[in-house]
């Protein structure tokens, strides 16, 4: 408890640890004060490459950490550091990380990966439209707020996560053009194919949930796992997928696309029709606003309608 930041230590006590991470653990911590379970992360800045980009990248980890406001992002509470780590203090999810729920072998029941798909994707429409691209989204930075299958889920790690500047693209543009490269002006370099990236690993984190295994993997086959990325190579093992829908099966096709410009986005995932599940949004809305409050009442009625309205517009014969 020594080297810990005395008002960290004067705030909580902190226990056993609960999780590993490549870059750190976290520990279990009780705030005095009531007694409260919380998380702390401490991430050490030693395992950061050079001094340069660590401090950069944890500033920016740290202001969109405390920046965010969604109901499926992780949410600090306090953050402290000294000269070699940061504490991060987080609410407890105590399901853990998806993680551990998909290693060996464990498929999710295809409405478990459905309800948690769509929470992933509402937490990453959130931080597009924030201008921020997670850029590693994994099953260790999904993290379960219970051991029920239904439950909320939060995304985490920012630690790659970059802030869009437009104003940099901005003020590119505004020098002369003549010396600049013709992608500086295409899709590539403005919000346009970075954000696609987190949508691929949306794609992989649905196919880990829903198959139980990874698409890319280098025991599979002859090629290396980055030859099978770049080709987009995957296989869907029959005794694995046998049992899931055709539609759960064709958003992940639609993701793992090689080609970002022809990559679904987050915004038409939210549209496909796997996803146009009444009983599931209502579940995921439960668990994203408890407290049922006004507004979020309001969110929920607004997108509910759009559903309706969408079913209607497809000649939905099924009645209101
Ligand atoms: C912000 C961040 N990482 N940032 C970074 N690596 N630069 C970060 C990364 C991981 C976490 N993980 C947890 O909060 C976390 C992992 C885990 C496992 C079992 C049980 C619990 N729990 O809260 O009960 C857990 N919480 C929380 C924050």
């Amino acid at each position: 408890q020594s080297s810990l930041p005395k008002e960290l230590r004067e705030k909580y006590v902190l226990t056993r640890g609960i999780g590993t991470g490549v870059c750190g653990e976290v520990k279990l911590a009780f705030e005095r004060s009531t007694c409260r379970k919380l998380a702390v992360k401490i991430i050490n800045k030693k395992n950061f490459k050079s001094e340069g980009t660590a401090t950069r990248n944890a500033k920016t980890e740290i202001e969109i950490l405390q920046r965010v406001d969604h109901p499926c992002l992780i949410k600090t509470e306090d953050f402290y550091q000294t000269d070699d780590s940061y504490y991060i203090v987080l609410e407890l999810m105590e399901g853990g990380e998806l993680f551990q729920k998909v290693k060996s072998q464990q498929q999710l029941k295809e409405s478990v990966a459905k309800l948690y798909f769509y929470q992933m994707l509402k937490a990453v429409q959130y931080l597009h439209s924030n201008g921020i691209i997670h850029r590693d989204l994994k099953p260790e930075n999904i993290l379960l707020s219970s051991q029920e299958d239904v439950c909320l889920i939060k995304v985490t790690d920012f630690n790659q996560s970059r802030i869009l500047e437009e104003a940099s693209l901005m003020r590119t543009l505004c020098g002369t053009p003549s010396y600049l490269a013709p992608e500086v002006f295409t899709h590539a370099s403005t919000t346009g194919y970075g954000l696609a990236v987190d949508a691929w690993s949306l794609g992989v984190l649905l196919f880990v949930c829903l198959g139980g295994y990874p698409p890319f993997h280098e025991s599979f086959g002859h090629q290396s796992i980055t030859d099978q990325i770049i080709r987009g190579e995957f296989t869907m093992v029959p005794s694995k997928w046998k049992h899931v829908s055709d539609q759960a099966k064709d958003v992940v096709r639609k993701l793992l696309v090689v080609d970002p410009s022809k990559r679904m986005t987050i915004e038409e995932a939210l549209q496909h029709p796997w996803l146009q599940d009444r009983d599931m949004m209502d579940t995921a809305h439960r668990l994203m606003y408890p407290s049922g409050d006004a507004a979020a009442t309001a969110a929920v009625q607004v997108e509910r309608l759009a559903t309706r309205k969408r079913g209607r517009d497809e000649g939905d014969e099924e009645e209101e």
